[in-house]
């Protein structure tokens, strides 16, 4: 993509409504735009960013099993009375009314949608487990939404929702999803720690978060250091083996680990003070197991291998994309900007001409771009007539994991600089080899 024919609104300034730094760098590098409070318009840079992160939720909750459908985000209200959650769910709810005064609502979850759509279909055990997720935007409205798409109203959620027959098919489903978080956070560049947790609306007796260490995390959590070091499962994990991922669900369980609601001052006062963690998190993704709480109101059941109805036995599986790419940077920045992990940064290469018009340099980068483009790298070409120490700054703003910079200097002797943005590594290498190295 060439800078000079893109939509990059960065901001020179730091924007007085942000608090923390993934605010203020999703604002200055021009990701989104805020149109209401808690409600954002995703420029072309987060938004390529948002889709990376959901294309990594989208395969790992695949290769566990999920089944991908999209729900709509209005809903009619008589689903949520007939769960009783219509009345106890408060303020959050944006209730409205359609044409015909009927009640809708835009929806903060969708736990009695799924629970319908799973009823009209499935009446054997033989059916199960099935587990539906789908990714799309919610609505809550929070009463104070701050900290930009970290607390926003209108979000972005991945939500999965499992069937099964029994506890024992739940609690295997339950397990699935949990590995598959740990895979999913990991392959974002996080480092995120599975705690128990409270229940909330949502409801239920089993859940876990999914807390990234941070200090401007909203959550105060405890845990075991343990978790810092424990081995993530690889692609080979058999996601049908209940035995192994039970197994690994055991090791990620052990060590203490809990939010504040669920915090047990007498297991922490076991745990050796070398080996106590006590941070801020941010909480990326919340499981539930939950029972009959929606199948035996709404009537989802199915015939057992006894011969007998049972209702179905079920759990629910949230991630936050949109707060994720705030954790991300929260996680991951410097003085200078963000730092994008290589698996979901919004672009691989920045290529810098640091003097349009200069023939060497105008050859070299449409050389290296186009290579590197055949090459299936993705590269924002700043061909912008910004002066050179503008570019650094854009550059080092949105945080793409490589820069190559072409100085008239070094093309007139064949070579570019390459820096890498985490590092701050620099390496001057002939064209050809900077081009092996990156392409
Ligand atoms: N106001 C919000 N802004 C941004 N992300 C949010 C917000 N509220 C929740 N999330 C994200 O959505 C995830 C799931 O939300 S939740 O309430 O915990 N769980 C559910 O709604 C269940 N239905 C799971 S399917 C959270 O872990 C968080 O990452």
């Amino acid at each position: 993509m060439r800078l000079s024919r893109y939509f990059l609104p960065i901001l020179k300034e730091n924007p007085r409504e942000a608090d923390i730094i993934s605010h203020r760098l999703m604002l200055r590098a021009g990701m989104i735009r805020q149109q209401a409070a808690g409600s954002f318009s995703w420029l072309p840079l987060g938004k390529r960013v948002l889709d990376k992160i959901c294309r990594i939720v989208r395969e790992e909750q695949d290769r566990a099993g999920a089944l991908e459908i999209l729900m709509p985000t209005i809903q009619s209200a008589d689903l949520w009375r007939e769960s009783g959650r219509y009345d106890d769910y408060g303020k959050e709810m944006l209730r409205i009314k359609d044409r015909h005064e009927r009640d809708m609502l835009f929806g903060p979850t969708n736990e009695e949608m799924v629970t319908e759509i799973f009823r009209s279909y499935v009446k054997t055990y033989k059916d199960l487990p099935l587990n539906l997720y789908h990714i799309q935007w919610k609505f809550r409205d929070e009463v104070r939404p701050r900290f930009g798409v970290m607390r926003s109203r209108e979000f972005l959620m991945k939500d999965a929702y499992s069937f099964d027959l029994d506890f024992d098919g739940a609690k295997a489903a339950y397990n699935r999803m949990f590995v598959s978080y740990l895979r999913t956070f990991t392959r974002m560049g996080l480092q995120a720690i599975p705690m128990r947790a409270d229940t909330g609306p949502i409801g239920g007796d089993l859940s876990h978060e999914f807390i990234i260490l941070a200090e401007t995390g909203e959550s105060q959590v405890f845990c075991h250091r343990d978790y810092l070091a424990l081995p993530v499962p690889g692609a080979a994990t058999d996601f049908a083996n209940d035995g192994e991922i039970d197994g690994i669900v055991k090791q990620w369980t052990t060590p203490y680990a809990a939010t504040e609601e669920m915090h047990d001052e007498a297991a922490w006062a076991a745990v050796p003070e070398a080996d106590k963690v006590s941070a801020r998190g941010i909480e990326v993704g919340h499981i539930f197991h939950f029972g009959e709480k929606y199948s035996k109101p709404m009537g989802a059941k199915v015939m057992g291998p006894d011969g007998k109805e049972h209702f179905v036995s079920m759990g629910s599986y949230g991630i936050g994309p949109s707060r994720l790419i705030a954790a991300i940077i929260e996680a991951s920045h410097d003085e200078n900007g963000i730092i994008w992990p290589e698996s979901v940064a919004p672009f691989d290469i920045g290529l810098i001409n640091m003097k349009v018009g200069d023939g060497e340099c105008d050859r070299i980068c449409d050389e290296l771009y186009k290579a590197f483009e055949a090459a299936g790298k993705d590269v924002l070409y700043d061909d912008t007539d910004q002066r050179a120490g503008g570019k650094f700054a854009t550059a080092d703003l949105i945080g793409l994991p490589w820069q190559v910079i072409v100085g008239p200097r070094g093309a007139a002797a064949g070579e570019v600089e390459i820096k890498n943005r985490k590092t701050g590594e620099r390496e001057t290498l002939p064209v050809a080899q900077a081009l092996a190295k990156l392409g």
